[in-house]
């Protein structure tokens, strides 16, 4: 297990990398006149990598998410999504909201296929590849089903498969594992995993769990409490192609955990 601990170099560095898919610059957000929700924020994410955002509650990892997705402008900074300043959402870039955000009159085949759905594509395309996506999140057999006869992990699945049939470069995802049970969770957090293997996409989330950081990142990006600053970078070196019960007893796993925590500490004390 390896901590990268230079901050500041290594963003300022990777925010220059032409491999990035996304490129944050110098992004402040402010609400109002005085809530400063983000200071000076440099960041790069890369392709096929996966990123948390983790830290306390209000510091601001909704807001940088949401900046990313340019469902919200920044006060000042920029982001570029592959070299281009974005001006508001686009197609590389695919939002999985935490309240799933499903029709509850469509079945979960149109759910999966509405963002073909409202980019054009014609019915037999979008439904095939809906069809390949429910099938990778592990819905098969329930396409025709209504949100309503579907659990709340189920449902989530439906909005991911949503995301990944529009084949967006970035998913960003709103802590997409806090309205389902534990069990759920770990099985969609192995799911996950495995996505990001076969898809090579640029996964963003916003978790509050410092287990899940963990255990799903390529890295994780502490931010301070607000105003939200990059407080720490980590890249959990785990090898996650092994038992999923076995990482979570790893010595180095746990032990990473407990850096995080002793570091998020002293702000919730
Ligand atoms: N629309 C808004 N108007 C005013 N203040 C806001 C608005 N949205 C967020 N804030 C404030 O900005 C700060 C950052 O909010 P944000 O939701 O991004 O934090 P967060 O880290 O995602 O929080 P949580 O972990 O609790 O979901 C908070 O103090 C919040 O109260």
């Amino acid at each position: 297990m390896t901590m990268a601990k230079p901050l500041v170099a290594e963003t300022a560095v990777r925010a220059e990398d032409s491999d990035a898919v996304i490129t944050v610059r110098g992004l402040h957000k402010v609400y109002g006149n005085s809530t400063v929700a983000l200071d000076n924020i440099d960041l790069s994410f890369m392709r096929g990598h996966l990123t948390s955002l983790l830290g306390p509650s209000g510091c601001g990892k909704t807001t940088l998410l949401k900046i990313i997705a340019g469902l919200l402008k920044p006060t000042s900074g920029e982001v570029l999504v592959n070299g281009k300043p974005v001006r508001g959402p686009g197609p590389e870039r695919a939002f999985v909201f935490q309240d799933f955000a499903l029709m509850p009159w469509a079945t979960v085949l149109r759910n999966a296929a509405f963002g073909l759905e409202v980019r054009g594509a014609p019915k037999a395309e979008r439904e095939d590849r809906a069809r390949h996506y429910i099938n990778e999140v592990g819905l098969a057999g329930f396409e025709d089903k209504y949100p309503h006869e579907l659990s709340g992990g189920m449902r989530q699945r439906v909005g991911l498969a949503r995301a990944l049939a529009v084949d967006a470069d970035v998913l960003l995802m709103d802590e997409p594992f806090s309205a389902v049970d534990e069990q759920t969770r770990r099985k969609f957090q192995e799911d996950l995993i495995r996505l990001r293997e076969v898809e090579n996409k640029t996964f963003i989330l916003v978790t509050h769990s410092i287990e899940e950081a963990v255990y799903l990142s390529d890295r994780i990006v502490l931010l301070s409490p607000r105003p939200g600053r990059v407080a720490d970078i980590m890249e959990p070196d785990i090898d996650r192609n092994v038992d999923p019960d076995l990482i979570r007893r790893e010595p180095a796993y746990l032990d990473l955990i407990d850096d995080i925590w002793r570091g998020l500490r002293h702000y919730v004390e």
